[in-house]
């Protein structure tokens, strides 16, 4: 199905860029103003751009989430509860107003471990239904995942909306978002079992619910399958970057295990398995996620052996 004028809001960001790359090599109409353009917090300004722009569809990709990572967010909780919690609230009443469909980026970090094991040994990941269990009402998570969940709370009702889960992204490309790239650079690892988003994959999926024009509602968009840090890690080692790095001497250190973690890490984090079974009833299929995972290893770009050495503390 041919797409109509797209507004993407947040799209100078990690995970806009990807938006921006996708429309770009698809040649899809969008329109993507500045935070300096648009100020989302300003219901007004919001309400006269969307007015002006007359979109087909919404994404919004903006959001707040602490660098270099959502410890973060425990320094800067008016930011994170706007960003995460009042924005996309914002944005749902200037949506429902205008009858305007529309998507909002939420993140699986709402959970922690996973909901057992299946009949062939697997794990079992949380759908979309259950209910948080890392957030502030069970009050356990980071102050990140708590707003994220308030985020997804405050557009339960939300008229028309897809939420697109994306956990862990990564990609090929060296980034300080990527996950693949902030396992090269951390002292020490933690080795922690995980559903993971392929980025690209991510933004293709959501962007096809809404071309397929599936149920709106929550979607788990990450890779089929778990995969463990030591997992991510042995893929590397199996990849020509990965071979030339260890034969330079880089090796990984892991913590002892989560209780270690926690004397450097300010917040907890969320570690979990979604079950993506909900995007696939839809017609719309990632890779599994240890094909992913082995497939960006091997063509991973710009971070070059040499610049791994600079390690750079999280
Ligand atoms: N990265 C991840 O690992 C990850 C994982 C799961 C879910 N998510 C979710 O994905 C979303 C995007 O994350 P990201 O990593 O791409 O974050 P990011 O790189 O920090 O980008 C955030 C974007 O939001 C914009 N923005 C923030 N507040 C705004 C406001 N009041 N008005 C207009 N624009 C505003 C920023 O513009 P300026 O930079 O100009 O302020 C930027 O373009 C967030 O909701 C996050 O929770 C991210
Ligand atoms: C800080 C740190 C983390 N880790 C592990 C813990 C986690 O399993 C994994 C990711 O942790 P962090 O890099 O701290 O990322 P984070 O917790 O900030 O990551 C998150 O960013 C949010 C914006 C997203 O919503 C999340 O889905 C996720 O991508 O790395 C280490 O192994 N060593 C370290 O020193």
């Amino acid at each position: 199905m041919a797409l109509e004028k797209i507004v993407l809001f947040g799209g100078s960001g990690y995970v806009g860029s990807a938006f921006q790359r996708y429309f770009l090599r698809r040649g899809i109409p969008y329109v993507a103003p500045s935070h300096r353009e648009v100020n989302l917090l300003e219901p007004a300004s919001v309400a006269r751009f969307l007015d002006e722009v007359k979109p087909k569809f919404l994404i919004n990709a903006a959001g707040y989430t602490g660098r270099p990572n959502v410890d973060a967010c425990e320094d800067h909780k008016s930011e994170c509860l706007l960003g995460n919690a009042v924005l996309p609230g914002i944005l749902a009443r200037l949506c429902s107003d205008r009858g305007l469909p529309w998507g909002h980026v939420s993140s699986g970090c709402l959970y922690t471990g996973d909901r057992g094991i299946g009949s062939k040994g697997e794990r079992l990941g949380f759908r979309e239904e259950d209910p948080p269990n890392f957030c502030f009402r069970t009050n356990n998570g980071s102050f990140y995942s708590g707003t994220k969940a308030l985020g997804e709370e405050i557009l339960s009702d939300a008229a028309s909306c897809y939420l697109w889960r994306l956990r862990i992204p990564f990609n090929e490309v060296d980034s300080s978002k990527n996950y693949l790239s902030k396992l090269l650079r951390y002292e020490r690892l933690l080795d922690a079992r995980n559903s993971l988003s392929q980025l690209d994959d991510f933004v293709r999926a959501a962007v096809e619910c809404w071309e397929r024009r599936a149920p709106f509602g929550i979607y788990n968009v990450v890779n089929p399958g778990s995969v463990t840090t030591r997992q991510v890690i042995d893929l590397l080692g199996r990849s020509p970057f990965g071979r030339r790095l260890i034969e330079k001497g880089k090796r990984f250190t892991f913590f002892a295990g989560e209780e270690e973690f926690r004397k450097v890490a300010r917040a907890p984090r969320s570690n979990c398995v979604l079950d993506s079974s909900k995007l696939q009833s839809v017609g719309i299929h990632l890779e599994e996620v240890h094909d992913a995972v082995e497939r960006a290893w091997n063509n991973w770009r710009e971070a070059t052996v040499e610049s791994i050495g600079e390690l750079r503390k999280p």
